[in-house]
């Protein structure tokens, strides 16, 4: 980056902040509270606690703040997770990419929640998790297996990913930063 565009990026940073708000979902134990602490400390734990309900956590990137709600994954939790996707940027679908005997639930989950006319439209990223573990699916399997070509109503990215090891962590933060909104 030129001095010039430095400049005028900072400049920029006085005058402008970017907010966005999204809603991390998808089945129990596919990664989501560990992807939000990866996200906001780089910190990584073996030792999770199921949430229960869900949890929203505020991550500041650059100018960018993020609000991420992290919504429960356990069948009991998944009636609210259209209400919290009603008013985000964008929903973010965290898939277990080593569990391959839970995709059909995960893709009927996903694919009943985009049938909501109110979330009509709202940008999906796609993530599938723990790529570091030898059985994980490949992109192309979970695009397949998640039906994801299916989805024409709006912009669709997908990612592999692993909290463990924070592979791809840097494209999901670019992707999230590309989506946000200015606000003066
Ligand atoms: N091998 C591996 N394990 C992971 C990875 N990400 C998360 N896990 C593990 O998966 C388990 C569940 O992680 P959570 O982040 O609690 O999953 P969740 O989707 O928030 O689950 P709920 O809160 O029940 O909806 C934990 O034991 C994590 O350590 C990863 O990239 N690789």
């Amino acid at each position: 980056m030129g001095l010039w565009e430095a400049f005028l990026n900072w400049l920029r940073s006085l005058f402008f902040k970017q907010e966005m708000e999204l809603s991390l979902i998808g089945l129990q134990n596919a990664g989501k509270t560990s992807l939000v602490n990866v996200v906001a400390t780089g910190g990584y734990s073996e030792d999770m606690i199921p949430t229960v309900g869900f949890n929203m956590r505020k991550v500041t990137k650059g100018n960018v703040t993020i609000k991420l709600w992290d919504l429960g994954g356990q069948p009991r939790f998944r009636s609210m997770w259209e209400r919290y996707c009603r008013a985000v940027s964008a929903i973010v679908y965290v898939v277990d990419a080593a569990d391959p005997d839970n995709i059909s639930i995960s893709r009927s989950e996903l694919h009943d929640l985009l049938s909501k006319p109110s979330l009509s439209g709202i940008p999906l990223l796609v993530l599938g998790n723990k790529i570091d573990k030898a059985e994980a699916l490949s992109k192309q399997a979970l695009t397949d297996q998640m039906d994801l070509k299916s989805i024409t109503d709006r912009e669709v990215c997908c990612f592999m990913i692993s909290c463990k090891n924070s592979t791809n962590i840097d494209s999901v933060i670019d992707w999230l930063v590309k989506h946000s909104k200015s606000k003066s």
